[in-house]
């Protein structure tokens, strides 16, 4: 399936009121699912990955299937180690090339009875009964491939009998979405003690209150975009707030260098032109919010912005390997992405990532999306400039299902 997308004005205005955070959403869920009490979600985020996430935890199938979703499958694998029975988790062909053995490991030396069913260190997974779980409650993990396998083992750690002292090795990656896990596990009465390298959670119970998921940042990248490449802007984005736990709300200092002003008021926040112009070159280090860099990379490309980008060690595992995804897509509209060579980088200890040209429209460029929402949404914007076509658009639903329609309210044209 192929969508064809344009927009024959530069006029971004009106009001959208945007999903809940898949990734808040995911940890209210895997939290209500330990609390003794039952508590209200409002504004659970409609992404496929947290109704799957919902069903997942409710099942009590033999099999189940988390599909494409890399939070839901690292959150359940943790939690399915706490429950009787045994099953059996899986997921798409790419989750099965999404390495989880860091996590096994852990959860194995913590007393969990978890196999490989296919390759050693990835999913299928078989999760058994554990004889015994947390007896022992000193751990290291090495945090340089992904933060999702920290966060599922602190959601669990107070319910463990003793508690979990889990010690970070190696760079953090991602750390942002661990302080978003302790600042949830916080507002549902567990308190953890993150000193140095080693986070502690002695035993305690979540409490029960509601809970109100923010709009996702994430999902406002896209938006952003819109703004940046609009010649004229007044777009409420509703649900977002100013003191936010996802990382994805460092676009508001971002996007203030491509001249985009964001003012928080009772509802959400409100993009204009701040009448500067944008920065011709721009910088940043995505180790704190790697699901925006497709996105930066395409305001880059779209501007005619340089770009130099770093922290992107995690996107190769990823929903597909965006660094490559990154590199054909923007090929296709004559804008490059490519590594620095060492010798060029500003600083030895990181790896850089250039982005230069301006895309080019005018062959209607057809746009493949790797079953990666992201792409999809990050090229869309792309649309203001002429028409492009996406292929495989419905891989949005993994996080972002009314991302069309939302397009259709701000003017574009989505022929289907
Ligand atoms: O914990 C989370 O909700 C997430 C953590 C990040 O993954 P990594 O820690 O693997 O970088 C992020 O990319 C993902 O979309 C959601
Ligand atoms: C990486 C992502 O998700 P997950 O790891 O949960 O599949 C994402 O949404 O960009």
């Amino acid at each position: 399936m192929t969508y064809q997308l344009n927009k024959t004005d530069r006029k971004i205005s009106g009001t959208l009121s945007l999903t809940g955070s898949k990734s808040i959403s995911n940890r209210a869920l895997l939290i209500r699912a330990l609390c003794e009490e039952p508590f209200e979600i409002n504004r659970l985020a409609a992404a496929n990955d947290t109704e799957l996430m919902e069903a997942l935890i409710a099942s009590s199938d033999e099999v189940r299937d988390a599909g494409p979703a890399g939070t839901t499958f690292r959150f359940l694998t943790a939690y399915l180690s706490l429950q009787p029975g045994t099953q059996i988790l899986t997921g798409t062909e790419r989750m099965k090339q999404r390495p989880i053995g860091v996590l096994v490991e852990a959860l194995r030396s913590l007393g969990a009875n978890i196999e490989y069913l296919e390759k050693d260190g990835y999913p299928p997974l078989k999760i058994g009964e554990a004889e015994t779980l947390g007896s022992n409650n000193q751990l290291s993990i090495s945090a340089a491939t992904s933060s999702q396998y920290i966060s599922a083992l602190l959601m669990i750690a107070p319910v463990l009998p003793n508690g979990l002292e889990l010690t970070l090795e190696g760079n953090i990656v991602s750390r942002s979405y661990i302080e978003m896990t302790l600042g949830l596990m916080r507002y549902f009465g567990v308190t953890a003690e993150w000193d140095g390298n080693t986070v502690k959670v002695a035993p305690q119970k979540y409490q029960a209150r509601d809970f109100t998921v923010e709009a996702d940042w994430s999902a406002a990248s896209y938006h952003y975009a819109l703004a940046a490449f609009a010649d004229e802007l007044d777009l409420q984005l509703d649900g977002l707030f100013p003191e936010s736990t996802q990382g994805d709300a460092a676009l508001v200092p971002i996007m203030e260098q491509f001249g985009i002003q964001s003012t928080f008021n009772e509802t959400g926040v409100r993009l204009t032109k701040s009448g500067k112009e944008p920065t011709q070159m721009f910088e940043w280090d995505f180790i704190l919010c790697p699901d925006i860099a497709q996105t930066m990379a395409v305001i880059c490309a779209g501007l005619g912005v340089q770009g130099l980008f770093s922290g992107l060690e995690t996107l190769s595992i990823k929903e597909t390997d965006r660094i490559k995804a990154l590199q054909v897509e923007l090929g296709k509209v004559q804008a490059y992405f490519s590594k620095l060579p060492p010798r060029f980088s500003p600083n030895s200890q990181k790896q850089y990532f250039m982005v230069e040209g301006k895309a080019d429209l005018t062959n209607t460029p057809a746009f493949d999306t790797y079953e990666d929402h992201r792409m999809a949404m990050a090229f869309a914007p792309l649309a203001m400039y002429g028409t492009i076509l996406i292929n495989e658009p419905m891989v949005v639903e993994k996080s972002y299902p009314h991302f069309y329609e939302d397009l259709e309210f701000l003017g574009f044209t989505v022929k289907r």
